[in-house]
């Protein structure tokens, strides 16, 4: 047989490369100008953008931002990086690469350092698949590579809401968290939200696929003898169109008022910690909570760089 050449691309969000106004605008403006995450005619929407979204939203986003950033630079860059390169000594024979979607590394050349494989392998840093984040990549990679005269095969990664190694990496991350604070009155799952319209329009199946990592990571437990009151809702609401709910803000205020004390919240639909998880669950949504009566808020962290993480991508790649 023909030993292939494999390369791997793995593939993040993006991030702004700094902390400040000047590289946060050009960041946001690439992402939010996708019609894969917001999808209206560019006619309106740009206008809308640049003169009434990004300057009213600018101040406030640095300073999330700014709260937390990391001498290795924003976590979501310094987490994908740090995976990467353990997967990289895990498998030195193996060209393993990472890149964004939006701003740096950039896309295109990560692409042009695997040009010469036979095989690139394509994982989309996204657990379960959406039209706004997964189809996003997979198109801009095909759009990148168009005009290559030597292609190499593609294989994407469309999803790993329901892969064993996941389901029970996280098993393993809320067995441990439980271990170190006990065990909360509920355990909340929190998704990145999308439009409701996205559902019924694009046949977005996300939600599914939320609600199936829900429900297997909850049988898991289970099956280890783990009851615990497991909810679940939606989070980083943007804009004023009808985004799927519960939405996590007001779930975490009712759960105070009904008088759980204590709160632990997984994010499950983040493979690395990111503004979203460290910033909005950790601290904005923490004091929600607390205002609203609650005592104990655990977040419990993102895989990450963890030995669990890298086995599943490894699972996920056939390395
Ligand atoms: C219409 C807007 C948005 C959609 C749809 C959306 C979907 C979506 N996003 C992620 C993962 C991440 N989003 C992150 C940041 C972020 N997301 C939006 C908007 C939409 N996301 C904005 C405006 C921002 C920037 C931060 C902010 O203003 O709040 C990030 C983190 C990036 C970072 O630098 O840390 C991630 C990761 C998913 C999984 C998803 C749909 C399934
Ligand atoms: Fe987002
Ligand atoms: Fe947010």
């Amino acid at each position: 047989m023909i030993k292939q050449n494999i390369g791997i691309l793995l593939v993040n969000l993006g991030t702004p490369d700094a902390p400040t106004p000047q590289a946060i605008k050009p960041y946001l403006s690439e992402f939010l100008s996708d019609r894969h995450v917001v999808d209206v005619s560019p006619i309106i929407w740009w206008p809308l953008l640049r003169f009434i979204i990004i300057p009213k939203r600018i101040k406030h986003i640095t300073q999330r931002y700014a709260s937390i950033w990391t001498e290795q630079g924003s976590p979501l860059l310094k987490y994908s990086r740090s995976l990467c390169e353990k997967l990289s000594q895990k498998y030195p024979d193996k060209q393993i690469e990472l890149a964004m979607t939006y701003g740096n590394p950039d896309l295109q050349q990560a692409l042009e350092k695997l040009k010469q494989c036979d095989v690139i392998k394509v994982l989309p840093l996204y657990p379960q698949f959406s039209t706004t984040t997964t189809d996003a990549v997979i198109d801009k990679v095909k759009a990148l590579t168009t005009t290559w005269s030597q292609k190499p095969e593609f294989e994407f990664v469309r999803d790993y809401a329901d892969h064993i190694a996941y389901i029970n990496g996280l098993c393993q991350h809320i067995e441990q968290a439980f271990t170190l604070h006990g065990k909360p009155d509920t355990l909340l799952f929190s998704y990145h939200g999308i439009p409701e319209s996205y559902i019924r329009d694009r046949k977005d199946n996300y939600v599914d696929r939320c609600e199936l990592t829900t429900l297997l990571v909850n049988s898991a437990l289970q099956a280890k003898g783990v009851q615990v009151d497991v909810q679940m809702s939606y989070q980083s609401r943007f804009g004023k169109a009808k985004w799927v709910e519960p939405d996590t803000t007001p779930t975490l205020i009712e759960l105070a008022k009904q008088g759980k004390q204590h709160i632990q919240v997984i994010c499950p639909g983040f493979a690395v910690d990111c503004i979203e998880t460290l910033d909005e669950i950790d601290e904005l949504n923490r004091q929600e909570f607390l205002q609203a009566g609650g005592k104990q808020f655990y977040y419990i962290p993102a895989l990450n760089d963890s030995p669990e993480q890298v086995s599943l991508m490894a699972e996920l790649l056939n390395l």
